[in-house]
């Protein structure tokens, strides 16, 4: 795609991921006159603008000047949006929706007949251009559309194809999967507080173990369970940690964890039901 071709894209509602995307758009080559953003607060609107050097807009101008409209509030802020956008829109648009729970189809009945709508969970890692985002297309979106969503979120990061029915999985998994390691690197270096180390120094030594451990999973191709036995000796250190983990639940924790937000995204689309 040329410079010429490239869609020009307005995020409604430009919070923590609203956000995240814009930012992560400009670190990865797009200038900030192909972008533009609404928001209901005008500091934050002044803050952003500031910031990135991006005009903010209200919805109508958004739905007029931009081609690619990312949906970026909250699920429980979607109606009032909803009612903006409605009139604005037309079939020219295509609307991206990064709302966790929000159905394709809660989009095509408010919207005028025809309107294209992508279904995407990102995750906040597109700040720094390793987001996980997965994309379904909804009835009017075609492999066009797709095609341009997947051009967008690659400048950002990785992208996947899934049904419209995995994604109250995949919100579970990658989109509130940064959360999850983050609050696992945040016991472990209290651990190290625990253990008399500096702030600091314990800091240092658990974000590079991180570092290093997702580079070993994304470059070599190894099975998790292989890359930990590497590091398990026998009668060692590793072992007895991981029978502690074991004892204390962790695994069966994680997995439901992870069908709690799995459900709670579910929860998240039937309050938008008819
Ligand atoms: N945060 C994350 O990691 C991820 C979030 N998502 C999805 O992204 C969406 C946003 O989440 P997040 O960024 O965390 O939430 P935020 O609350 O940080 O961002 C939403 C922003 O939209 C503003 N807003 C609300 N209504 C309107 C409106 N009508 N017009 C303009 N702006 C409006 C909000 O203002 P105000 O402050 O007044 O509420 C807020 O600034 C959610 O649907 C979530 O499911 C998806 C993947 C990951
Ligand atoms: O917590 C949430 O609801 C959003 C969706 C996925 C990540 N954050």
């Amino acid at each position: 795609m040329t410079n010429a071709d490239k869609p020009t894209i307005a995020v409604l509602g430009a919070g923590k991921i609203g956000e995240a995307l814009l930012s992560g758009l400009l670190a990865g080559g797009r200038r900030p006159d192909e972008l533009m953003f609404t928001e209901r607060h005008g500091e934050r609107a002044s803050e952003l603008t500031n910031r990135y050097g991006i005009r903010a807009v209200d919805v109508a101008t958004a739905a007029k000047d931009a081609r690619v409209l990312v949906v970026a509030v909250k699920p429980q802020d979607i109606e009032p949006l909803l009612d903006e956008l409605a009139p604005a829109v037309g079939g020219d648009s295509l609307v991206v929706s990064l709302c966790a729970g929000l159905p394709t189809s809660l989009y095509e009945r408010r919207l005028p007949d025809g309107v294209p709508v992508v279904r995407v969970m990102p995750n906040t890692p597109m700040v720094v251009g390793e987001a996980m985002s997965a994309i379904s297309p909804g009835r009017f979106a075609t492999a066009d559309h797709l095609a341009v969503v997947e051009e967008l979120l690659g400048v950002v990061g990785l992208v996947v194809r899934v049904p419209e029915s995995q994604q109250d999985a995949v919100t579970a998994l990658s989109g509130s999967g940064p959360a999850y390691f983050f609050f696992l690197v945040e016991a472990m270096i209290d651990a190290g507080i625990l253990l008399g180390l500096p702030r600091a120094v314990s800091e240092k030594l658990i974000i590079q173990s991180a570092v290093g451990a997702a580079t070993m999973l994304a470059r070599t191709g190894e099975h998790p369970v292989t890359l930990r036995e590497a590091v398990t000796s026998p009668a060692g250190t590793t072992i007895m940690a991981i029978r502690e983990l074991e004892n204390h639940g962790v695994r069966a924790a994680l997995l439901a964890a992870i069908e709690a937000a799995h459900d709670r995204s579910q929860e998240l689309g039937r309050q938008h039901e008819d």
